[in-house]
């Protein structure tokens, strides 16, 4: 610990608290209280108690503070950790208070570790040997405690005998130590071969992850090229030198296969860290995480705020996820907080991908990151085949979905006892119900968008606010019956049209919406892997990161389908995700390809993917970006007005425009003046606009556009805005999102 230890008396603690605030509250320190910074503490606040983090102590200043309740037995935050989460807190404008909810949260929610009792043999014979005591005693493991209930059940015998040897004196309790969180992986357990290009990679990582030093790598390869395998020896490395390891993972409550393949090479299974582990489970990875027990946490992006005691190495796997960032709450990007808290730490971070992020890409041509590339499957195996099937001219039958050429080659592909994939972005049955009679639409009733009906559920449902109706018989407008209409397909829909093309096919539906949650789905992408299913209709679900060796087709039902969304990143998305489903396939031994559907094969991003010239494409679209100074060019900002009064809304939305405009003095930036063209160096404040989703959960939305050179210190202009616009009220909300994914 570098910092000095706190006075024994009279000393004040600036106390950083859990909830949407940024100061600190200063609390005095009862004496005989020590406490340094990071330290876990309980505090008066208002009528409660709640718990804090102690960010700053300083001498007592006089006047009357209210006391610390006491120091709380949880690991301190580290201070590299709490130097990161001022970071973050400043970067994403978000209250710090919030910030250090996601960090430390997960220590306390559980409350106190259970006190475990188990089990063991005193020596001294019991009065009585009974057959079922003589079982009992016999079924004690020499070196293990079990709990009674644990020894009942291996020695076939009911509780109250083990009771009976407890009376007795045979037996007795001892207190247990915490379950352990965390496995201990081995370096060295079974090292994979690795081809020559992969070895030079491994090298190369394995060094970085040696110096001690801030370093970030691109390990960009093509899917299926083993960029895993390689930065594995990068995870051995660190492991044989004692440092902590975090893997990032999109969606880690997914990846069985990943955790097999981890236990594969270094022995068991790494500590996990999501939204699905139950309280006491996160608890125990949060302090194996701050005493070093877990050496490799896998986990979703709020895995990031864990106090790791000495991070050496993170690996950002399929880095170009859009779902790396966090659209509520504290608004951040995981991967990029990820390079920073890299920095902090002084080690390494591996960004991997078939399709890099832009961002990443100019970091690493300019030389910011290393760049490392696998430009070939492993073990010699082809990438697969992209052809288009260009609707125009093959288009699919009226209310039909499946055009000939794609129908005949499912067909061909069941013939020969192989694997196929119907690949189409949209759950549910139908994107827009509507009535013929009288046109009259489904909508919800709490935002701008249509129903999605759901066949399976039997439900009308809203993808933004979960809103649920039973979908009527007549139409509610004009009474008629048998009118309504469902317009378009998803994925339900696809599977109905694919059974009856494919009868004999064993088909699968995979959508996140079916019930059974993320353990049905674990164990359905499994059984894909294993070949117990010919024909599979998924969303971006069963596109991401999975290895189906079986598979050697995918139909991508709607390339077009991203591409006209008004998001500056449409193109590099559509782009990232189509190749990402193509990489499906032919992973195995037999070669595979994709067959697209497209209105437009003309199209930029569909010539980039089906002629392969990647480096064309990112080419134009890093051109296109720099000429529209779009990130990472330029800086954007998104801020979105809410309130439940449409023209309360509105009206606060163009004050807070009018605020942002106002001349600053020596600011470090200047403003364009509304309407006009901003010049080289200004930043541009655009709108107030309707959002596109006009309405969410029964509130009103208006978007402001920030438009920032590079160079400009963006936060602090968005902190000027919001400190001399309008204030916030219980109702009117203002979210700011600094560097948007989304412009919904
Ligand atoms: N050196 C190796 N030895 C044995 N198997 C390997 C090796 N390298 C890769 N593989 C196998 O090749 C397949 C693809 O590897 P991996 O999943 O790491 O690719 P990837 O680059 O991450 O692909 P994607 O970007 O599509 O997720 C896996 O089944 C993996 O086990
Ligand atoms: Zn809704």
């Amino acid at each position: 610990m570098d910092e000095a230890r706190a006075p024994a008396k009279h000393a004040v603690a600036d106390v950083l608290i859990p909830v949407a605030v940024d100061q600190t509250y200063s609390y005095a320190i009862p004496s005989g209280l020590q406490l340094e910074p990071g330290d876990f503490v309980e505090v008066p606040l208002g009528a409660r108690k709640t718990f804090g983090v102690v960010w700053g102590i300083s001498p007592a200043a006089g006047g009357k503070l209210k006391s610390i309740e006491a120091r709380l037995d949880f690991p301190p935050l580290p201070s590299k950790l709490r130097e990161f989460l001022d970071w973050v807190a400043a970067w994403t404008l978000a209250p710090r208070g919030m910030v250090l909810r996601m960090a430390a949260h997960a220590a306390v929610e559980a409350g106190a570790e259970p006190v475990r009792i188990g089990l063991r043999a005193t020596g001294a014979a019991p009065k009585r040997l009974t057959e079922a005591r003589r079982r009992a005693l016999a079924a004690l493991p020499p070196d293990l405690a079990p709990s009674k209930a644990e020894l009942a059940r291996q020695a076939g015998v009911s509780p109250s005998v083990i009771d009976a040897l407890i009376d007795d004196g045979a037996l007795e309790p001892v207190a247990l130590g915490p379950e352990r969180a965390a496995e201990i992986p081995c370096p060295d357990f079974c090292r994979a071969e690795l081809s020559d290009d992969q070895a030079k990679a491994a090298e190369i990582l394995r060094a970085a992850a040696c110096e001690n030093l801030f370093k970030p790598i691109l390990l960009e390869g093509v899917t299926g090229s083993g960029k895993t395998e390689v930065y594995f020896e990068a995870v051995a490395e660190t492991l044989a030198r004692g440092g902590q390891v975090l893997i990032l993972m999109p969606e880690i409550a997914l990846t069985s296969q990943f955790r097999d393949r981890f236990a594969k090479r270094f022995g068991v299974a790494p500590a996990e860290w999501h939204s699905e582990l139950t309280p006491r489970r996160r608890a125990r990875v949060w302090r194996a995480a701050a005493d070093g027990a877990a050496q490799v946490i896998a986990g979703a992006r709020s895995a990031l705020f864990l106090p790791f005691k000495t991070l050496r190495l993170i690996i950002v796997d399929e880095e170009h996820e859009a779902a790396y960032k966090q659209e509520e709450g504290v608004i951040y990007h995981a991967r990029d907080m990820a390079v920073v808290r890299a920095r902090q730490e002084q080690c390494a971070v591996v960004l991997a991908s078939a399709t890099p992020s832009i961002e990443t890409r100019e970091n690493a041509r300019q030389g910011r990151y290393g760049y490392i590339r696998l430009e070939s499957r492993y073990a010699g195996r082809q990438m697969p085949v992209l052809k288009a099937i260009d609707l125009r001219q093959h288009g699919a039958a009226r209310g039909k979905w499946i055009s000939p050429p794609l129908v005949e080659a499912l067909k061909r592909n069941l013939e020969q006892g192989e694997q196929s994939l119907l690949f189409l972005n949209r759950r549910g049955y139908a994107p827009l119900t509507l009535c013929r009679a009288c046109g009259h639409k489904f909508e919800c009733p709490n935002c701008s968008a249509s129903l999605v009906e759901h066949r399976f559920r039997r439900a009308l449902v809203c993808h933004h606010c979960g809103h649920v109706e039973r979908r009527p018989d007549i139409c509610p407008a004009c009474g008629q019956a048998e009118t309504l209409s469902a317009c378009g397909p998803g994925v339900e829909r696809l599977a109905e049209e694919a059974a009856e093309l494919l009868p004999e096919a064993r088909l699968l539906m995979l959508s996140s919406d079916m019930p059974g949650g993320t353990e049905r789905m674990r164990a359905e992408l499994q059984a894909i892997a294993d070949h117990k299913f010919d024909l599979v209709i998924g969303t971006q679900l069963v596109a991401k990161g999975h290895n189906f060796p079986y598979l050697t087709l995918v139909g991508v039902v709607d390339a077009d389908i991203g591409l006209s969304n008004g998001d500056p990143r449409a193109a590099e998305r559509t782009f990232q995700l189509l190749n990402q489903v193509a990489g499906r396939a032919g992973r195995g031994e037999k070669p595979g390809r994709a067959l697209l559907q497209t209105w437009q094969p003309e199209h930029p991003v569909l010539r980039a993917l089906l002629s392969g010239d990647f480096e064309r494409f990112y080419a134009e679209e890093t051109a296109t970006r720099r000429l529209a100074r779009l990130p990472p060019f330029g800086r954007l900002a998104g801020v979105v007005v809410s309130g439940s009064d449409r023209n309360a809304t509105e009206v606060f939305a163009r004050a807070l425009a009018r605020a942002a405009c106002l001349p600053a003095e020596n600011a470090g930036w200047s403003v364009a003046p509304p309407g006009e063209l901003p010049g080289e160096a200004d930043i541009a404040v655009y709108g107030p606009a309707e959002a596109p989703i006009a309405m969410v959960r029964g509130k009103y939305r208006f978007r402001l556009l920030i438009k920032a050179p590079r160079k400009a210190n963006i936060q602090a202009f968005l902190r000027a805005m919001r400190g001399r616009g309008p204030k916030p009220t219980k109702d009117l909300k203002i979210s700011i999102d600094v560097d948007p994914q989304s412009f919904l």
